[in-house]
């Protein structure tokens, strides 16, 4: 039984990102998909071998596949927490705890994720926090807890934990924080990213990004 599975939820390719319309087209928008989740795969391959990909999408399972990913195919009619859901319940005989990571997290590879690795051979239950009150890393026994994704899962993740006795530890990590959703999240990817695969993407798009400590920090244009 291996030590721990890394399970990497991917929406559909045509569903990705869309809170980046119309700034970047559909298919703008596939291929930034595609950057962060090599880079994701990319540098967890550098520790650990096991990971999954689950999806309701056959491209990108194919392309889970290129990554060296293990593509599980999503149950119709799914979410994001029933497809973790049915991640786990198809690992639980052949792992003792999963590392769920989302796919839009390229600063990933500027982290110390082998810290979060190495801490789960001692603890039940790591979490990270997403900006916005989300959950961008969770470490726990397959099915432990209920996913509840969504708005503020962080602290009903963590509340959770806390009421089954799972002795929670916060993971606080300012690059597994920054998942991209908005535009100024490609700014910080510009900043921060160099060398990853996303920000060469965004750079071959012309896409550049300015401190204007204003109503927001980052002006990002193309
Ligand atoms: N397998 C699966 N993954 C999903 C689903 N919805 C979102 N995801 C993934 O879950 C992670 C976090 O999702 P979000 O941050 O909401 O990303 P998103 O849905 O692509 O972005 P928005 O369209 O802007 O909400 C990302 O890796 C998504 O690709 C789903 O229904 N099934
Ligand atoms: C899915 C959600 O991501 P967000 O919409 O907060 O980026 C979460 O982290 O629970």
């Amino acid at each position: 039984m291996e030590e721990l599975y890394v399970i990497i939820p991917v929406s559909k390719f045509k569903d990705a990102k869309t809170r980046l319309s119309p700034f970047l087209s559909q298919n703008e928008r596939e291929n930034l998909l595609k950057s962060m989740l090599k880079d994701v795969v990319g540098y967890l391959k550098n520790f650990i071998e096991n990971i999954l990909i689950v999806s309701n999408d056959e491209d990108v399972l194919i392309y889970a596949k290129e990554l060296g990913a293990v593509p599980l195919k999503e149950n119709e009619n799914s979410d994001l927490n029933l497809g973790l859901k049915q991640s786990m319940e198809f690992l639980m005989d052949k792992c003792k705890k999963v590392l769920i990571i989302p796919s839009d997290i390229p600063l990933i590879s500027h982290s110390n994720i082998k810290n979060i690795i190495d801490s789960s051979k001692s603890h039940d239950f790591i979490i990270s926090p997403s900006r916005g009150g989300g959950t961008n890393s969770l470490i726990i026994k397959p099915l432990a807890i209920e996913m509840v994704f969504g708005d503020y899962s962080f602290f009903k993740h963590y509340k959770n934990a806390v009421k089954n006795d799972l002795n929670p530890i916060i993971y606080d990590s300012f690059f597994l924080s920054l998942d991209v959703n908005t535009i100024e999240d490609l700014g910080e990817i510009l900043l921060h990213g160099k060398g990853t695969n996303t920000e060469k993407y965004l750079k071959s798009l012309d896409i550049k990004v300015d401190s204007i400590h204003g109503a927001e920090r980052l002006k990002v244009f193309r």
